[in-house]
């Protein structure tokens, strides 16, 4: 046992440091009956070395929001002894971001790997290794996935059978790739997913014996996935049912010049269809991709990104979200439970600047969620989250590509659209609404003091002069006109 664990069986969550912390706002936790208790403390000495261990704090999940979550608890010097995270993956909290960019290199323009993409490096902190976990008495399970949880007596189980009593849970279990059925071939070798960075692994190996690629689905996964394919020179086509990629949130307009770019790099696309069945060669590989439509395309490599679906198992008793999926959580990443959390993909929340609940399936939330979780949970601070959604890519990033692309977005793309720039160089998209008031903001290729504009100009949503903004001749001149309207509005 290592001496973080030792110190932390000897200091189990009921001191009274957490009970002072947790009473001063939180609602009472009812204790067990004692016939349970007495009952969970047989079976919990039975079962494992672990068992009869209290954890003050535990997280469910090793993904992003779980590394950022493990440093705002060392930040507040609460992690030593103290914090356990239980993972199903097998290695530290990583940049998820990563998998279906640097990691995608060609194995010739230096891809990243670990331990080079561990958190917190995507948002310039401390790179989080496994040792850097160790150095700060933070117990981490790895590759054992939680498998039920007892709210009552604050138990998990996991898969291997280790019983951990908790005294504050968080849940940052994420989202899984949606797959295609076993019965029309989403199981057949040479069918890839990406979630992790197993997954990702994969996929290389397939890549580097891989000739004709095809990519199922036209959103971040498909657009990012198909733009590394074509940097390993490989037959690339990307099949989506709507009628451009990207459709969540590119205009028509945006997407037909991105389109454009990939054809340029050899990518072939088809559009408006969707996948009839995966079949197999004869060495057992997948081989080709029959469409609704009767076409037959051939592939000896699939990637299938066709949407994400948070991981709420086995939590489902917390309180679930039914019109945004997810587990149910109040501004400060409360569950129903008191004493549970949830935070990142995982989490339903009151997206207050928009007055709607929502989910949000970027590292951007997932880094922010867990900050102001954490935050809440170990301080005594009770202000609301107040998140401005920000979406963002890279693509075509790899030495020797002819045009890079790096594109963000801040805010709702609702309303409707005045696009300014030339795609070539550098192009921004305007939603405003009926009161012409900037709703979100779109920018590609824009330099680190124009993207500084954008979450100002989501975040303050100034009412702009549509004509003036129309008539713009350049991106900078439009991001100017904008501006003045923010000045304009902090002068009165
Ligand atoms: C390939 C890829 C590329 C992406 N690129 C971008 C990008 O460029 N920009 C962007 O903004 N966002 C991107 N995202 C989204 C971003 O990575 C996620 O929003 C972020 O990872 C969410 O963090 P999370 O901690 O909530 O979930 P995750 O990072 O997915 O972590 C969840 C963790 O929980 C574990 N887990 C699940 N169930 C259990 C269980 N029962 N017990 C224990 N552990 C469990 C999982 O194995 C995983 O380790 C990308 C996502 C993917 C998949
Ligand atoms: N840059 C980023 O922010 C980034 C990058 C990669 C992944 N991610 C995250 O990873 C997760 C998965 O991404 P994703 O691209 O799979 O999801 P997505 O929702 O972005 O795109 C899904 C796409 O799949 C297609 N589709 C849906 N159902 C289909 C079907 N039955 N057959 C064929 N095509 C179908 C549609 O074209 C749709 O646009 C998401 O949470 C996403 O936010 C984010
Ligand atoms: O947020 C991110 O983290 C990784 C990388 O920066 C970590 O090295 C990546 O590609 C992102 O977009």
């Amino acid at each position: 046992m290592s001496s973080a664990l030792r110190r932390m069986s000897t200091s189990p969550f009921s001191s009274c440091a957490f009970q002072q912390r947790t009473s001063s706002w939180w609602p009472s936790r009812r204790p067990p009956s004692t016939a349970t208790s007495r009952r969970s403390l047989v079976i919990a000495a039975a079962a494992s070395n672990f068992a009869n261990e209290n954890r003050e704090y535990v997280i469910v999940g090793g993904g992003n929001a779980a590394g950022y979550a493990a440093r705002t608890f060392v930040e507040h010097g609460m992690a030593d002894g103290r914090l356990c995270i239980v993972s199903k993956e097998a290695v530290a909290p990583y940049e998820r971001p990563a998998l279906t960019k640097g990691y995608l290199f060609p194995l010739d323009k230096k891809p990243a790997r670990l331990p080079g993409f561990h958190t917190c490096v995507g948002a310039g902190g401390e790179r989080q290794t496994s040792e850097w976990y160790k150095e700060h008495g933070i117990e981490v399970l790895y590759e054992d996935p939680v498998a039920a949880i007892d709210t009552q007596n604050q138990i998990l189980t996991t898969s291997s059978g280790n019983l951990l009593k908790y005294g504050s849970l968080i849940i940052s279990t994420g989202c899984a790739a949606v797959r295609f059925p076993e019965n029309i071939g989403g199981n057949l070798p040479g069918v890839h997913y990406i979630r992790d960075v197993a997954d990702a692994d994969s996929l290389v190996s397939s890549l580097e014996e891989a000739k004709k690629v095809v990519v199922i689905g036209g959103g971040y996964i498909g657009m990012e996935v198909a733009a590394a394919a074509a940097g390993w020179n490989l037959d690339t086509t990307i099949i989506f049912p709507e009628d451009h990629i990207m459709p969540r949130l590119f205009t028509p307009s945006l997407a037909r010049r991105y389109e454009e770019l990939y054809q340029k790099n050899g990518v072939k696309f088809i559009k408006g269809v969707l996948i009839d069945k995966l079949e197999g060669g004869t060495d057992g590989r997948v081989g080709t991709v029959l469409l609704r439509n009767g076409s037959i395309i051939e592939a000896d490599t699939v990637i299938v990104g066709i949407g994400a679906k948070p991981v709420v198992s086995p939590f489902e008793a917390v309180g679930l979200n039914n019109n945004v999926g997810g587990i149910q959580v109040d501004s400060l990443f409360r569950t129903s439970v008191p004493g549970i959390f949830a935070i990142g993909d995982v989490a339903a929340f009151p997206l207050k600047i928009y007055d709607r609940m929502a989910r949000v399936e970027h590292v951007d939330h997932a880094r922010k969620s867990a900050q102001h979780c954490v935050r809440t949970l170990l301080t005594a601070h009770t202000q609301p989250y107040d998140y401005l959604p920000f979406f963002y890519s890279r693509v075509f990033e790899y030495e020797g590509s002819s045009r890079k692309i790096w594109w963000q977005f801040y805010g709702d793309n609702v309303g409707d659209t005045i696009e300014v720039g030339d795609f070539d160089l550098k192009v921004a998209t305007f939603w405003l609404n009926s009161e012409s008031r900037v709703k979100g903001i779109f920018l590609e290729s824009g330099s680190p003091e124009e993207f500084a504009l954008l979450p100002k100009l989501a975040k303050s949503q100034p009412v702009v002069d549509r004509v003036k903004l129309q008539s713009a001749s350049s991106v900078e001149e439009a991001l100017e006109i904008a501006s003045s309207s923010l000045r304009i509005g902090a002068a009165i």
